[in-house]
């Protein structure tokens, strides 16, 4: 079976994606995306295919190779069994709530990472900062978007305030309730472009997401639910195609948004500090009483703001706490797995001696 490229690139194919083929791949395995992901089934869909398959996990032992929304799987052409999936170009992922612990995959293969905010008490520099560290972990380019611009005064305050963030380079401000006024996210929604929002309840992600899908079967806070049982937030997890060609991935809000394994995000957030840090005389320097702390030099000269760096702080303490659980269950994991295999091999050679 062979395929137009442009068919493929509808639903997100890039050279990124071709570059992992090999030769006779096509003629015996058809590409399709993830669409959703539901309990004990996913839903592909790919040029001439629309189906539901079995959940896939390429590597039984990583959970963070299970098929997830947005990612791309190779399906036999005959069987529809996935043959592989497609190395990701990024992936989106939080600390599970509740377990501590887990990591949840939220989707893959996102370009564009929304990061929404009101033009009001919502508006919260910290909380932007553990959003730009997500999308720079994840490999996403992020775009600041400032909804509810129609019910303040001064959005341009805002505005200023975020493009102040050293990593920030696009911000837009809309009232999400008007379709024209949303035509402005337009370029990152071009064909094949998938973007993802992320932001706290009520935001406005929702209502994004019906503007830029141009419907309204995305339940928004307060319209009751068909079930009659009240109000309907956004639960499920899919990739809606929008008018203009892209996608858009509709996840559940992500309130108590917790990083795990962003050191290298954090360190493009805060690269003013890192860079800083580098002129220090002692290289364990701390920024606190230490001689020669060029950190605490700029806080003095007015060139960097001390709650920058008490933000920094926290988010690194934040980072090393959840990294450190982490590598404590993948060791203990490995540790079973190595214990499995000795036993398994003791009784081989206990009973072939
Ligand atoms: N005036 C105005 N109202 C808005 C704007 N954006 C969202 N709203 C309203 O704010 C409320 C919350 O919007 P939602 O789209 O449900 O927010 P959400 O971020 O999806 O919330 P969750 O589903 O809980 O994550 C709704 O009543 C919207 O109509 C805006 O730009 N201007
Ligand atoms: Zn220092």
């Amino acid at each position: 079976m062979t395929y137009q490229m442009t068919d493929l690139a509808e639903f997100g194919w890039n050279p990124h994606f071709s570059a992992q083929l090999e030769p006779d791949d096509l003629e015996q395995a058809v590409p399709v995306r993830v669409t959703a992901v539901h309990r004990g089934a996913v839903s592909v869909a790919g040029p001439g295919v629309d189906i539901s398959i079995p959940p896939y996990r390429s590597d039984p032992d990583d959970s963070e190779t299970t098929a997830t929304v947005g990612d791309w799987l190779l399906l036999d052409a005959e069987t529809h069994r996935p043959r592989r999936m497609l190395p990701r170009q990024s992936l989106l992922k939080r600390r599970l709530a509740g377990t501590g612990r887990d990591v949840q995959l939220i989707a893959a293969n996102v370009d564009t990472l929304f990061i929404v905010t009101s033009c009001n008490q919502d508006f919260n520099i910290p909380r932007l900062e553990r959003y730009l560290a997500l999308a720079s972990e994840a490999e996403v380019t992020p775009v600041i978007i400032l909804t509810k611009a129609d019910l303040c005064d001064d959005p341009g305050a805002y505005l200023r305030q975020a493009y102040a963030l050293p990593s920030v380079h696009m911000v837009e401000s809309v009232n999400a309730l008007d379709g024209k006024e949303v035509e402005r996210l337009l370029p990152w929604c071009s064909l094949g472009q998938t973007v993802a929002l992320v932001g706290s309840s009520g935001v406005g992600k929702s209502t994004l997401i019906n503007s830029l899908t141009g419907r309204a079967d995305i339940a928004t806070q307060g319209i009751r639910d068909d079930d009659g049982k009240g109000r309907h937030t956004t639960t499920g997890r899919a990739l809606h195609r929008m008018p203009s060609g892209g996608w858009v991935v509709d996840t559940p809000g992500i309130r108590e948004l917790q990083l795990t394994d962003v050191q290298s995000g954090l360190d493009d957030v805060f690269s003013d500090i890192v860079d800083l840090a580098r002129s220090c005389r002692f290289s364990t320097c701390r920024h606190d009483t230490e001689p020669d702390c060029a950190v605490t030099a700029a806080i003095e000269a007015g060139a960097l703001e001390e709650s920058r760096l008490e933000r920094w702080r926290k988010l690194i303490a934040e980072e090393a706490f959840n990294s450190a659980s982490l590598a404590q269950r993948r060791s203990r994991d490995k540790a079973f797995g190595k214990m499995v295999k000795r036993a398994t091999k003791d009784k081989k050679d206990y009973l072939e001696p």
